[in-house]
């Protein structure tokens, strides 16, 4: 194993986590995620996974404490610097959906091209690359509504991945989807996180966490704690 292996993508310390800049969520998180992690984070509805998970994308603002996230350090954060901390992390939450009105191809180019890619081969090639991995490969001209609740899931997967980002972070994934396709839907985590990209998903699937044994962070009585 390299010294950069263990690198950490995400640390946290003694980070107390708002809404609104006021409400106290989670105090005193502590923990690191490291190159090629793969943790679940649970808790019940309103425990503080959403906002846990914003603060690490810089949706919420960390007011105390220190986290560094793809060697970013977020107390120090700019608002000219999120744009470029969001392109090393992907993220796949409900409110990230797809345009409806462009086909899946044009959903991963318009992406592609807001965050710098100009050369029309190579934008091409990096679809097919992300479409194969999310095992969708041919359906790049279908419009979303075309696609099944599980395809969409993987279209939405397949934009986080186009940047190569460290870590996937993943709010319930799988929440809307029938138990069939959401297992289908953890398979493709599963295999993204073996080619070496970290994940932290918050999820309400416990029996993933059985059949997929991983870290699991539990967020609980307003604080974090790995179980
Ligand atoms: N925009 C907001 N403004 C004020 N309070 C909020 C806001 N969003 C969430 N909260 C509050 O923050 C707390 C944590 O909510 P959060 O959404 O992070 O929990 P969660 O564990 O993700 O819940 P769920 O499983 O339902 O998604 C709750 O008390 C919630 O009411």
């Amino acid at each position: 194993m390299t010294a950069f292996s263990s690198e950490p993508i995400i640390q946290l310390e003694n980070t107390d986590i708002y809404q609104n800049g006021n409400k106290l969520v989670l105090a005193d998180v502590n923990f690191v995620i490291n190159k090629g992690d793969f943790v679940f984070l649970i808790g019940r509805t309103g425990s503080g996974k959403s906002s846990l998970l914003k603060t690490l994308y810089a949706d919420l603002w960390l007011e105390s404490g220190t986290g560094t996230v793809v060697g970013y350090q977020l107390q120090k954060l700019k608002q000219a610097d999120v744009p470029f901390l969001r392109r090393k992390i992907g993220i796949v939450f409900q409110d990230f959906q797809l345009f409806f009105d462009r086909t899946v191809e044009e959903n991963l180019e318009f992406v592609l091209r807001a965050t710098g890619w100009t050369d029309k081969a190579t934008i091409k090639n990096r679809i097919s690359e992300v479409l194969m991995q999310v095992g969708l490969g041919t359906l790049q001209k279908k419009m979303p509504h075309q696609l099944s609740g599980g395809e969409q899931q993987r279209v939405v997967i397949a934009r986080a991945m186009l940047n190569e980002p460290q870590i996937l972070l993943a709010d319930e994934p799988t929440g809307n989807l029938d138990p069939e396709v959401g297992e289908q839907i953890m398979q493709v985590f599963q295999s993204i996180n073996t080619a070496g990209t970290a994940i932290l998903m918050a999820t309400h699937n416990y029996d993933f966490l059985k059949k997929y044994p991983a870290r699991v962070l539990k967020c609980e009585a307003g604080s974090v704690s790995e179980v």
